[in-house]
């Protein structure tokens, strides 16, 4: 709880910074993720995102600033420890083994081996109610083939609803998407936003996606991301009508 009474945010960034040599990446970032809410992070490609998400899953260590998640500061813990106490990433680029049936895949994702992981795709099993949870969250990113169907030949779709598979069933507390719509076509990015939609107020999502349309059906929030600085945090609405956001980035899209 905060000092007013009210839940503290899952996630909480206070001036997280970072710079590769002379470029500096992320520039005092303070932003938070509250219980149940899209938070939609967009910006203009190389303003810092990925290495926004990167800090916050702890594969890259702030130059400066302060992580809190879950009400406690994570900071100086790495990926595993992270993703232990429930943050869940699901990369821009697919990850899944091609040779792997989608079962496996699920599976191999449990991380501490078979007694620990869910067969999401699979009947069967004891389980714990964490397990069912995840499983439960994870059924409508069920892929349209069987589960021992190997991931190399799933569509890139399908590629991706499973990727989302594999994070949901570790059951994580905040989910952590860079660009889930990516490289999809027509059909299959409608299919990834309705599966999205299901998991709306389910489980909180930091949401990188440049797809304005997927941005603003889902959010409850959007944080714009300019050369590494938040430009402004606020309803879509709100987000939409600024004149600086609508200059920098959103004039490129009209169509929104
Ligand atoms: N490991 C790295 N070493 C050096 N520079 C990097 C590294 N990672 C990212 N950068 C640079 O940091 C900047 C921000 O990159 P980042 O991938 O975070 O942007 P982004 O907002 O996610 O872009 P996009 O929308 O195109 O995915 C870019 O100029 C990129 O080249």
């Amino acid at each position: 709880m905060t000092g007013t009474g009210t839940p503290e945010p899952i996630l909480v960034l206070d001036g997280v910074e970072k710079a590769f040599g002379a470029l500096q990446v992320t520039r005092n970032v303070s932003l938070d993720v509250r219980a149940g809410e899209v938070h939609a992070l967009i910006g203009p490609n190389g303003a810092g995102k990925t290495t926004l998400i990167s800090q916050i899953a702890g594969s890259l260590r702030p130059d400066a600033g302060r992580i809190r998640f879950d009400g406690a500061d994570v900071t100086g813990l790495g990926v595993a420890a992270r993703a232990r106490r429930g943050l869940g990433r699901v990369f821009q680029i697919s990850h899944v083994v091609g040779s792997f049936t989608a079962l496996r895949e699920c599976r191999g994702r449990g991380d501490r081996g078979r007694r620990r992981c869910v067969p999401v795709l699979a009947a069967g099993a004891r389980r714990s109610r964490a397990q069912d949870e995840g499983r439960s969250r994870a059924r409508p990113c069920r892929p349209g083939r069987p589960p021992r169907h190997p991931a190399g030949s799933l569509s890139h779709g399908e590629r991706r609803a499973l990727e989302l598979a594999m994070c949901l069933v570790q059951n994580p507390k905040l989910l952590l998407l860079d660009e889930p719509m990516a490289g999809t076509g027509r059909a299959e990015g409608e299919r990834l936003t309705e599966l999205l939609v299901s998991l709306k107020g389910r489980i909180p999502i930091l949401l990188v996606e440049h797809d304005m349309n997927t941005v603003f059906r889902l959010a409850d929030r959007i944080s714009v991301l300019i050369y590494g600085a938040v430009a402004i945090t606020g309803e879509p609405a709100a987000v939409r009508a600024d004149p600086v956001v609508r200059r920098a980035y959103l004039g490129e899209e009209e169509a929104v």
